[in-house]
């Protein structure tokens, strides 16, 4: 399809259809189409909200072949087109499970469910992206959030791939989507992306430790400090915007405190979570107005003290925010 198509088809089911656009849809080398910024995006604005096309679970190219067979024949004809011209990594026996799978965003974080969209499935790809994609389970709509400032010509992009070292990222992004990443990160000089890679698989081994339940158990300064730790590598990985990553160790650390009685800092914790969520997501999603209300009410979460109740609150603590490094040595429960 040109891209000339592509912005005729924009419409029908973005969400904001009177509006002036923020960007346009255009072939860009060696990608295919993408969107391109038409004006200058500041961090936290929605760009796009869109409903599916189409929406249906994995399973063998056959019988997916001929679910999706049976859904598009329920579609108008303009829905039939757009899907029909989206883009296809896989030609073959089975053109529209081809589809679905070089396209499909899930339904939600670990959803196997997976939905197609006319102008949303034209963002390409990149290791450092300047916008993030979620699905709204309550509405059943999915946005795309600018999570840095976005300047007007360049690509909007978001990130296909679970993440780590670039070796596993470009195995994973040829397997599943069939090019060869060349974003501002692959494309580093070998000593920088030596570093890169390291800071990317610090992410993911810390990351795995502070999900341990044990060490939250039995050690749970270890499993702050640990994510004071990734709060320092994210930045100097993704500078002042580290997005949803960000959102989801304050969310962890959120989880360490409260299960040990401390609502303090989980209250202050639950309040950085749901910023750093609201930059990229939106205030709509049933997750964002959780954890707005579990800062406001710490201990209305189900794991209050369930692990004991060591740290709970029992005058007061004073904190000056004033001196930032103080108050996150403070927050993070670093002693020395
Ligand atoms: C969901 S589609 C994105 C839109 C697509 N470019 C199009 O023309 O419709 C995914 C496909 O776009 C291409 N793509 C996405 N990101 C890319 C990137 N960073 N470099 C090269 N190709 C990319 C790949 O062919 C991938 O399978």
């Amino acid at each position: 399809m040109d891209s000339d198509t592509a912005s005729k088809t924009q419409n029908s089911i973005l969400e904001q259809p009177n509006e002036p656009l923020m960007f346009e849809a255009k072939t860009i080398p060696l990608k295919g189409i993408g969107l391109v910024a038409l004006q200058d995006i500041p961090q936290g604005t929605l760009i796009i909200r869109e409903r599916p096309l189409l929406v249906a679970r994995p399973g063998a190219p056959g019988a997916l072949e001929d679910f999706l067979s049976s859904e598009l024949k329920k579609l108008d004809k303009a829905s039939q087109r757009q899907f029909l011209s989206l883009h296809n990594n896989f030609p073959g026996k089975h053109p529209f499970a081809g589809i679905m799978k070089t396209n499909a965003l899930p339904c939600g974080s670990g959803s196997e469910i997976g939905a197609v969209y006319p102008t949303i499935c034209r963002i390409n790809h990149s290791c450092l992206p300047n916008s993030q994609n979620t699905w709204n389970s309550d509405t059943k709509i999915e946005t795309i959030f600018a999570i840095r400032p976005i300047k007007c010509g360049e690509e909007i992009t978001i990130m296909y791939d679970q993440g780590g070292p670039s070796t596993v990222r470009q195995a994973s992004l040829k397997q599943s989507f069939g090019f060869k990443c060349s974003c501002v990160v692959c494309s580093q000089p070998p000593a920088l992306l030596r570093e890169s890679d390291a800071r990317r698989s610090r992410i993911q081994q810390l990351d795995g430790q502070i999900g341990d339940p044990f060490q939250m158990l039995k050690s749970p300064e270890k499993s702050l400090k640990d994510c004071h730790s990734l709060l320092q590598v994210l930045k100097a990985e993704y500078g002042a915007y580290p997005g949803a990553l960000a959102a989801r160790l304050y969310y962890d650390a959120f989880q360490i405190s409260i299960a040990h009685g401390d609502k303090t800092r989980a209250s202050i914790f639950a309040e950085k979570s749901y910023q750093a969520r609201l930059m990229c997501e939106g205030n709509e999603t049933p997750e964002v107005k959780r954890v707005k209300m579990l800062a406001t009410n710490p201990s209305n979460h189900s794991t209050f003290m369930a692990y004991s109740s060591k740290w709970k609150n029992t005058k007061k603590e004073k904190f000056g925010e004033d001196d930032n490094e103080a108050f996150e040595r403070w927050l993070f429960r670093i002693s020395n």
